[in-house]
């Protein structure tokens, strides 16, 4: 392997980019990790070979499952780990004491070339203590990347499970739109939310498609069909983010409404003075689009279907609404709740959606983003079948609701549990910043050293770490779930299909099944092979890793995944693996003296 300084390396013949942050270099790491370089390397066992795992102890969220993700920038960091003369410098002059001339020549030498990585595939359900990589090399190496790798998992797959379980409840019908940029911890944590939650099943990070397609108002059976089609590609393919710069750089589908200063930033319809529309299939022009928006305004003021219960509107929201829609006829959604949902901004939108119907086009809806989002959206849709109905729109009533406001996993459960008739979702604060937990709390331990394993002991169970190489599986049942992960020593033979194999829990003696695997599933891969020689996964597309991400959701078995007291997956080793715990906990642990 090839690697240059702060510029593309090259393995196996291709050529890898660094990490999308260019703030990823090997200076972002805790200072310790340089002093224990300098002392490995005074103590000359810079290059004793090491192996450390990378695991969290408890799933967030108070839930019983986490999404890995983060994997291809922690590859893109060990394919890019050179320092340059500058950091080397600088971290000369930072070390405490003085830096002997030999380990600035060994700074200057190192990189990943031979180091390995295993990890779990980006994308798939993980749970507690099984290893997400494992990183193999010379140790002072592989401890300078312990701080940065464990940032570039740590927030990844705690965004992305946020996001897996707002999907999960919104359920997958609802299209999810990641608002979140102006909240997030900052650019990098609002880019990486994009990123992460769109890996975790959200749909866009702002609008430009409309949900229900351009044949709305088409009533022949061709149409019909089509529209069928739209709606279905509408519901599988609902995938966006408000994040221009992280549509940019992902390829995430963007979409986006318009904000309360829009409409308050018109104050009558005279305002407008570009007035003019073309039909939608270019044939004539409508010279005055918004008088014809006022002549359905009072169409829909004077209809008894609506019991005259529209009176006078906001006219300056009028105005707001007419001139986002003459901008963008195709993809007209409107902000309804800046001055009164049901008398203003709901009438307003349909006086507009039906004078953009008369020239061809068909809106794509409204956004709340304010009130009881549950009450607001059932009457919002009454009005729009009873336009339907009244106006012979075809597909009128489905006209799509979007709601924003504060929402998070609650009060979408909330929403649900009252009834509503919200189609999508526009999700901040909540999501992004994670705020329900700061952290996911992965760690990184030493499991070898020269072929010796290591193990670290705690007063708390939960963090003794499970020492040695290792290999994990995970093993399916009859019915095609999941039942448990095992994690054996490396040169254990693999869990056979059809063969009964017992799995223990690896600190309670009494916990332990025997399991019949219906299919077996190797889980660390091996994606960066250092010298080995060996064939290297290729880092998959975001879209793909979005894709693993949601079929293994949903291949999970359910009480694994409600909200309320899920019930734990195990987590296993083998009985080999168990009595060697076992016993270097025996060996490592003094014997305490009574007095
Ligand atoms: N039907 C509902 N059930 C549960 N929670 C809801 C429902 N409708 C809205 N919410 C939530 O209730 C909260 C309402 O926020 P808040 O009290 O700030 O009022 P508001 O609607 O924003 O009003 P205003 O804009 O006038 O301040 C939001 O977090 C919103 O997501
Ligand atoms: O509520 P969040 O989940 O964070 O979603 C993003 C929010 O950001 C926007 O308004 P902003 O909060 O800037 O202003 P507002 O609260 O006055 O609408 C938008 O209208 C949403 O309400
Ligand atoms: O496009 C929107 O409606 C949007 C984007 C970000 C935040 N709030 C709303
Ligand atoms: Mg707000």
């Amino acid at each position: 392997m090839e690697a240059k300084a702060n510029g593309p390396s090259v393995n196996a013949g291709r050529v890898m980019d660094g990490p999308t942050n260019p703030m990823v270099t090997p200076l972002l790491t805790d200072l310790y990790q340089f002093t224990m370089a300098y002392a490995y390397w005074k103590a000359g066992k810079h290059n004793d070979r090491a192996v450390f795992d990378l695991y969290f102890r408890k799933n967030p969220f108070g839930g019983e499952f986490t999404v890995f993700a983060g994997l291809e920038e922690c590859i893109k960091l060990i394919a890019n780990f050179k320092l340059t003369e500058e950091e080397i410098s600088f971290i000369c002059e930072t070390l405490p004491g003085s830096c002997e001339e030999g380990f600035v020549k060994y700074l200057r030498n190192i990189d990943c070339s031979d180091v390995e990585v295993y990890a779990i595939s980006e994308g798939t359900v993980v749970f507690p203590k099984v290893p997400l990589l494992r990183v193999e090399g010379p140790v002072a190496v592989v401890q300078l990347l312990e701080t940065p790798v464990l940032n570039l998992v740590n927030f990844a797959s705690l965004v992305a499970t946020n996001a897996a379980r707002h999907r999960l409840v919104a359920g997958k019908s609802k299209m999810l739109l990641e608002f979140g940029l102006r909240r997030a911890q900052g650019p990098d944590g609002a880019i990486s939310a994009s990123k992460y939650c769109y890996v975790g099943g959200f749909d866009a990070t702002s609008y430009s498609d409309n949900a229900y397609g351009s044949s709305l108002f088409f009533t022949n059976v061709d149409s019909l069909s089509k529209l069928m089609f739209v709606l279905l590609v509408s519901v599988l393919c609902c995938v966006l983010a408000s994040n221009v710069a992280a549509g940019r750089l992902f390829g995430i589908p963007l979409r986006g409404t318009h904000s309360h200063a829009f409409v308050s930033s018109f104050m009558s319809p005279d305002e407008i003075l570009e007035r003019s529309l073309h039909r939608s299939d270019g044939s004539s022009t409508c010279e005055d689009f918004v008088s014809l928006v006022q002549s359905w305004l009072s169409k829909i003021q004077w209809a008894k279907a609506l019991g005259n219960t529209v009176g006078e509107t906001n006219q300056s929201e009028l105005a707001a609404f007419t001139s986002y829609a003459l901008a963008f006829p195709n993809n007209f959604l409107a902000l309804v709740d800046t001055y009164d949902v049901m008398r203003s901004g709901v009438p307003n939108f349909c006086a507009v959606a039906l004078a953009l119907n008369d020239l061809g086009y068909k809106s794509v809806g409204i956004r709340l983003d304010s009130g009881d989002l549950a009450y607001l959206s059932g009457e919002a849709r009454k009005i729009f079948q009873i336009i339907e109905k009244e106006f012979g729109l075809l597909g009128f009533g489905k006209t799509s609701i979007t709601a924003s406001n504060d929402l998070n996993e609650e009060t979408l459960d909330a929403l649900n549990k009252q009834g509503h008739e919200v189609d999508c979702y526009g999700i901040g604060t909540y999501l992004v910043t994670c705020y329900a937990q700061a952290a996911l709390g992965c760690v990184f331990k030493l499991v070898e050293i020269n072929n010796q394993p290591r193990i670290k002991l705690s007063e708390d169970v939960s963090k003794v770490s499970i020492p040695c190489k290792k290999r994990c599986y995970r093993l399916y049942g009859r019915e095609g779930y999941s039942l448990v992960d095992i994690m054996t020593g490396e040169n254990e033979p693999c869990p056979k299909v059809g063969e009964r194999i017992l799995c223990r829990h690896p600190f309670n003696e009494s916990k332990r099944a025997y399991v019949v695997p219906q299919r077996v599933e190797e889980l660390l891969k091996c994606y960066w092979p250092g010298k080995s020689g060996k064939v290297r996964e290729e880092l998959p597309a975001l879209k793909d890793i979005r894709d693993h991400c949601i079929k293994q959701l949903e291949q999970m078995r359910p009480d694994h995944m409600r909200r309320l007291n899920p019930t734990p997956y195990k987590v296993s080793v083998s009985a080999k693996l168990y009595d060697f715990i076992h016993f270097l906990w025996l060996n490592e642990a003094p014997v305490g003296e009574l007095q």
